[in-house]
C-alpha cells in the first residue's frame, strides 16, 4: 500500500497572479491499494457527500494521465481519500487531487516520470502551475507556463510567519472566478503588480517583512473578485492594521492574512467581518511548509 500526503496551496499571494503559491501545513491524504480488479474510492472528510467515488474522480483522472502517459495499466486499484481541505475554497483542493493522482500513478509505474513530467502534467489538468507547484515542490515556488506547456519554475524558502486561514462557508469554483476576470487590463495596472510581485520576492528573499506587507497590493484579480466576496475591502482595511497583509487565496473565497503575531485576535476580527455581510466563517491559524507532497 501506498500512503501519499499533500499540502493545501494558497495562490497568488496578491499581486503574483497565476505566478506564486505557497504550501501550507494542513493536508490531504491518499490511500492507494492494488486489488484484483475494478476501482474503488473511499473518502473521508470534505468532499464525502459530493465528490465522484468512480473514474470521475479527479484523483484518478490524474492517476490516469501518468498510466497512459506510461503505458501502465493496473489491474484493480482502492484509493482512500481523506481530506482536511475544503472544497472549492481557494486552498488549492483540485491541486491536491491532482499532485497525489500524479505522484501515486508514478510511484506505481517505478517512477518512470521525472519531477518536471510530473509537474508539466499536473500544470495541464490543473490549468495553471501556481497551487500544483507548491503542492508537489513544497515552500513557495515562483512559476510560469512556456511554450509546449513546460513550466519554468524556481522555489523559494518560506517565511517565518504564521498564516491565518479565513474560511467563508460558501464555495466559488476557480472557473466561476476566473470568469469575472477582465479580458485586457490597464497598462498602469500591469506595472503595479510587476513591481509589487518583484518587491514581494526581494521582501521574501530578504526575510524583510515590513516590505512583504507592502508589496501585497494587487490590481488585476482581487479588485474584480471583490464581487464573488462581500467584506473583503472593509477586512483589508481593518485586519491590515494588526497583520501584514491580507490577500485572496487563490481564487477565493478564502482569505488569508500574513502575520507575526496575534493570530487569534486577527482570525476572530476576520470572523466578525464576515457575520457583518451575513456571512458564516471560521478561521485556522497556520504556517507555510517547505515540505511539498510525502510519500510514506
Ligand atoms: N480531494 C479531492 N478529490 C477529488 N476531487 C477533488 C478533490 N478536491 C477537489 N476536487 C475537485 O476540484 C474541484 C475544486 O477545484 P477548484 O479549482 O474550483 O477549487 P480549489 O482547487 O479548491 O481552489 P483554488 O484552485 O482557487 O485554490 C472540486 O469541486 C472537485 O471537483
Ligand atoms: N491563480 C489561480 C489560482 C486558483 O486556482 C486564480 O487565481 O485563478
Amino acid at each position: 500500500m501506498l500512503k501519499l500526503k499533500v499540502p493545501a496551496t494558497t495562490a497568488n499571494l496578491g499581486p503574483g497572479f497565476d505566478t506564486l503559491g505557497m504550501a501550507l501545513e494542513l493536508y490531504n491524504t491518499l490511500e492507494v491499494t492494488k486489488i484484483e480488479e475494478g476501482l474503488e474510492i473511499i473518502i473521508e472528510g470534505y468532499g464525502a457527500d459530493e465528490l465522484p467515488i468512480d473514474e470521475k474522480n479527479l484523483v484518478y483522472q490524474a492517476m490516469n494521465k501518468v498510466f497512459k502517459k506510461t503505458c501502465y495499466y493496473p489491474s484493480g486499484l482502492r484509493l482512500r481519500l481523506s481530506n482536511q481541505v475544503p472544497l472549492a475554497r481557494g486552498l488549492g483542493s483540485s491541486a491536491t487531487a491532482i499532485v497525489a493522482g500524479m505522484v501515486a500513478a508514478n510511484k506505481l509505474t517505478g517512477e518512470k516520470l521525472s519531477t518536471e513530467e510530473l509537474l508539466n502534467l499536473a500544470t495541464r489538468l490543473e490549468g495553471h502551475p501556481d497551487n500544483v507547484a507548491p503542492a508537489l515542490l513544497g515552500g513557495i515556488v515562483v512559476s510560469t507556463l512556456q511554450d509546449k506547456g513546460r513550466v519554468m519554475y524556481e522555489k523559494i524558502a518560506v517565511p517565518e510567519l504564521k498564516v491565518v486561514v479565513c474560511i467563508p462557508d460558501y464555495q466559488v469554483s476557480t472557473t466561476e472566478a476566473r470568469e469575472v476576470l477582465p479580458k485586457k487590463v490597464d497598462f498602469a495596472d500591469a506595472i503595479f503588480n510587476v513591481s509589487h510581485t518583484a518587491l514581494l520576492i526581494t521582501g521574501l528573499l530578504n526575510q524583510d517583512y515590513d516590505l512583504v506587507g507592502r508589496a501585497l497590493e494587487d490590481r488585476l484579480h482581487q479588485p474584480y473578485r471583490q464581487k464573488l466576496l462581500p467584506g473583503f475591502n472593509k477586512l483589508v482595511n481593518k485586519v491590515d492594521k494588526n497583520a501584514l497583509g491580507v490577500v485572496l487565496s487563490g481564487s477565493g473565497p478564502t482569505v488569508i492574512a500574513l502575520t507575526l503575531d496575534k493570530e487569534e485576535q486577527i482570525g476572530e476580527e476576520m470572523v466578525s467581518i464576515f457575520t457583518e455581510e451575513g456571512i458564516e466563517a471560521n478561521y485556522l491559524v497556520t504556517s507555510p511548509t517547505n515540505q511539498g507532497i510525502i510519500t510514506y
